[in-house]
């Protein structure tokens, strides 16, 4: 019944579209209201579509005999004014579903988990919430565990999957915190903060619709792998309007993928560098001694004192450098066109002809030269090249920063960006102001050309009488209004696509996570996105591998917040088997004693394996076969120090067919991937091989945070390969099998 209904709303979605899309012409108004049915139309189907899998999950009995159905979407009956047929999971009345226990039912007398494939039920767990049912003592504290529990025993595909038949309460808890604040959502690998803050975003926009479908919502995460390892759950759960992004894409127009060292990003990390790069620009504002401008027959000269009195004035407006030229242009142009006028003989003059005086100047190419000498108008890539390509330049924007540092930052003036570069661009972007005039005009061109273009397509189209019916169709559907637009690429329908392609764009609501990753520098990029301060920010300080990155929330939040932010936790690891975490474990406490390892949900019955072998690109290929076996149909990642990515990937990749290296989306869809730690955080795969713990160990400052997270991604299957000896911190290993 409820898939007839979802048909029936679906086929009514299309007809209404294809009629909007018939409209032609019209007034402005008239295409602007019919754009916007366009796009809601197209929303619609998009969202009947994305929750055909699962559509509906759940079902509660209540002691009065009331009953409701629980899915991804709420349908009513038209005939039976509006009457509910399915309730949408966000919806205050869902709640029991994830909350009600034996102890505190809120009414409800029974819970049901339904588990469908295509359109068919194929499984369902009942929970009678009596507290003297005689029922079999379950779980304590998990909402429908047979449910839960096969879900986290299922083999990954790859690409992370909803849970929304199954939040726990913990979850539910953060998933449902209000929208404004800055919550922190704490808590060690696979408690679900990656899918509780996914889900949080899918409910604010349910309970918050008008306000944030109009601002948008943004979701940060630490790279494009693990972008697109979560990209699919905000579709399948009905929502498309929020913008995923790395700090790296978030300058428009750039995708700094650049490389560099740890070290050199940690620098360009800290919250000192917003000082460097003000003192780079004021650096830019020069005041030499004496300068001469050639004009006309003329040379005009300008001292030390009228630059100095220029600057000073521009500086006073506080306005951005590109903005406060125009105050330091025009003061220079009144000094030269004053001695111009005193050498040609003030008497002779009249108010026209210094007007016409200072026309002059503004257009001669010697006083526009010693004009860009002396402020020139900068963009933010041009500023940052020239700073990080001249030593001499670094030296006098950062005097405080040791020699070393100063050293690690010089680079090619055409050298590639990188990610930590961004926020260094939007600190200048700010700071230079935009001088987007040109741009705007030009981008204002292109339009008119491609409206022209798609004119004259269009009455090409309209002469030929036995076209195409498919190209007839197409002019049916697009005058030539819409045609320029899809042609220059522009047709941006949401919030998110809009933001995404303006960097002073400021969000409704802001996700950050693997939030323990990102520097000071790229926090203030994202404050600034945020002005409202309403953010979800989840990670594990524990987890922290970036050297720029945080070790404590406080540090992080309060020079933006104070102490208005609050601290959530989740403390069940839904991932890793407790085999697995108690090996994990001993490798935490060497990071911090004090810090408390999740509690795993289950056990797999098969306890992590180790083996020692006498040279990797040799052995480490056979084992790894062996474990690819073990699997069957579930995935495998081989972790690797960074440094061996490109070796031990070649040798496995010649042995084992359909193995693939690195984080590109292909590899994940392979069967075996070799992967650096870097590009497995926040990952997960049915069975991991860390190889060369000790190798992972010494690469970085936070090589025991590393290893964690290496050891932490396996949702069945650990084994560990190593040369030397096993590092003290897995000596727990010992007992267990060596294989090899
Ligand atoms: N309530 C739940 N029901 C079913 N599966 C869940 C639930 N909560 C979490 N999971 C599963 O546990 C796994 C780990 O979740 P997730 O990746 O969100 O954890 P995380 O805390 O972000 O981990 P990490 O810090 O290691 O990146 C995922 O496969 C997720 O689907």
């Amino acid at each position: 019944m409820l898939y007839g209904r979802l048909d029936d709303l679906r086929e009514q979605s299309s007809k209404r579209l294809a009629g909007s899309l018939r409209q032609t012409g019209g007034t402005h108004q008239m295409r602007s209201e019919r754009d916007t049915s366009v796009a809601m139309y197209s929303d619609q189907l998009a969202q009947y579509s994305a929750v055909e899998n699962g559509l509906c999950f759940g079902r509660l009995d209540f002691h009065e005999g009331e009953r409701f159905y629980i899915g991804r979407i709420g349908l009513f009956d038209e005939d039976k004014e509006y009457e509910p047929l399915l309730m949408d999971w966000r919806a205050p009345a869902a709640r029991p579903f994830y909350l009600a226990t034996a102890a505190s039912p809120d009414g409800v007398r029974r819970r049901r988990h339904m588990r469908t494939k295509q359109r068919t039920v194929v499984a369902f767990d009942d929970e009678v919430l009596d507290i003297n049912s005689t029922e079999p003592s379950r779980n304590e504290g998990l909402t429908g565990e047979a449910t839960l529990l096969a879900a986290v025993n299922a083999n990954r595909t790859g690409q992370m999957s909803d849970i929304v038949a199954t939040i726990q309460a913990e979850q539910d808890k953060i998933i449902r915190t209000e929208l404004n604040g800055v919550v922190v959502v704490q808590g060690g690998p696979g408690t679900g903060k990656t899918a509780v803050a996914l889900h949080r975003a899918a409910y604010l926009l349910y309970t918050h619709r008008r306000q944030l479908a109009k601002r948008g919502v943004l979701v940060v995460g630490p790279n494009a792998t693990f972008l697109r390892y979560i990209g699919q759950v905000l579709p399948s759960l009905g929502e498309t309007g929020v913008l995923l992004s790395t700090v790296g894409e978030l300058y428009p127009g750039l995708n700094a993928v650049g490389r560099e060292s740890p070290e050199a990003a940690a620098i360009k990390g800290r919250i000192t560098m917003a000082d460097v790069i003000s003192h780079a620009i004021k650096d830019r504002q020069e005041a030499p001694g004496m300068i001469e401008v050639p004009f006309e027959q003329e040379t005009l000269r300008l001292d030390r004192r009228a630059i100095t009195e220029a600057r000073g004035r521009a500086r006073r407006t506080r306005r951005p450098h590109n903005e406060a030229r125009r105050t330091f242009v025009r003061e220079m142009i009144s000094t030269m066109a004053n001695q111009a006028v005193n050498k040609l003989g003030r008497h002779l003059l009249d108010a026209d002809d210094i007007d016409e005086i200072r026309r002059e100047l503004r257009e001669d190419e010697n006083v526009q030269n010693a004009l860009a000498r002396l402020w020139p108008t900068l963009t933010p890539q041009q500023l940052l090249s020239e700073l990080f390509s001249s030593a001499k330049r670094l030296a006098t924007a950062a005097p405080r920063m040791s020699k070393e540092d100063r050293a690690l930052l010089l680079r090619e003036p055409d050298a590639e960006w990188t990610p930590a570069d961004v926020p260094l661009l939007d600190e200048a972007a700010e700071l230079l102001g935009e001088d987007d005039a040109d741009a705007k005009a030009r981008a204002e061109r292109q339009r008119r050309q491609a409206i022209d273009y798609a004119q004259g397509v269009l009455d090409i189209l309209d002469l030929e009488d036995d076209a195409d019916p498919e190209i007839l169709m197409a002019h049916d559907l697009m005058d030539a209004y819409r045609l320029a637009e899809r042609h220059g690429g522009e047709n941006y329908e949401t919030a998110a696509e809009r933001a995404a392609a303006d960097r002073t764009w400021t969000f409704g609501h802001i996700i950050v996570d693997e939030a323990q990753e990102l520097s000071a520098m790229a926090w203030r990029t994202l404050m600034r996105r945020c002005p409202s301060k309403s953010m979800t920010v989840v990670g594990d300080i524990a987890q922290t591998g970036d050297i720029a990155g945080a070790t404590s929330w406080g540090q992080v939040l309060s020079p933006y917040v104070m102490d208005r932010w609050k601290l959530t936790e989740l403390t069940v690891n839904y991932r890793t088997p407790s085999e697995i975490m108690a090996v994990a474990a001993d490798v935490l406490a060497s990071v911090d004693p004090e810090l408390v390892p999740p509690t795993s949900v289950r056990d797999s019955g098969v306890e992590p394996w180790h083996a020692q072998v006498r040279d990797l690109v040799a052995d480490l290929p056979g084992l790894v076969a062996r474990e690819a076996g073990e699997i069957g149909e579930g995935k495998l990642a081989v972790i690797v120090p960074a440094a061996r990515v490109a070796d031990l990937g070649e040798a496995i990749t010649a042995a084992i067919p359909g193995a693939a290296v690195g984080s590109q989306s292909a590899a994940l869809d392979a069967r075996a991937v070799v992967l650096g730690v870097v590009d497995a955080k926040g990952l997960e795969f049915d069975a991991v091989v860390v190889v060369d713990p000790a190798g992972i160990l010494a690469e970085s400052p936070r090589g025991a945070s590393d290893l964690y997270v290496a050891l932490t991604r396996a949702t069945q299957r650990l084994g560990v390969v190593h040369e030397g000896g096993l590092p003290g911190v897995l000596s727990r290993l010992k007992g267990a099998s060596v294989l090899g």
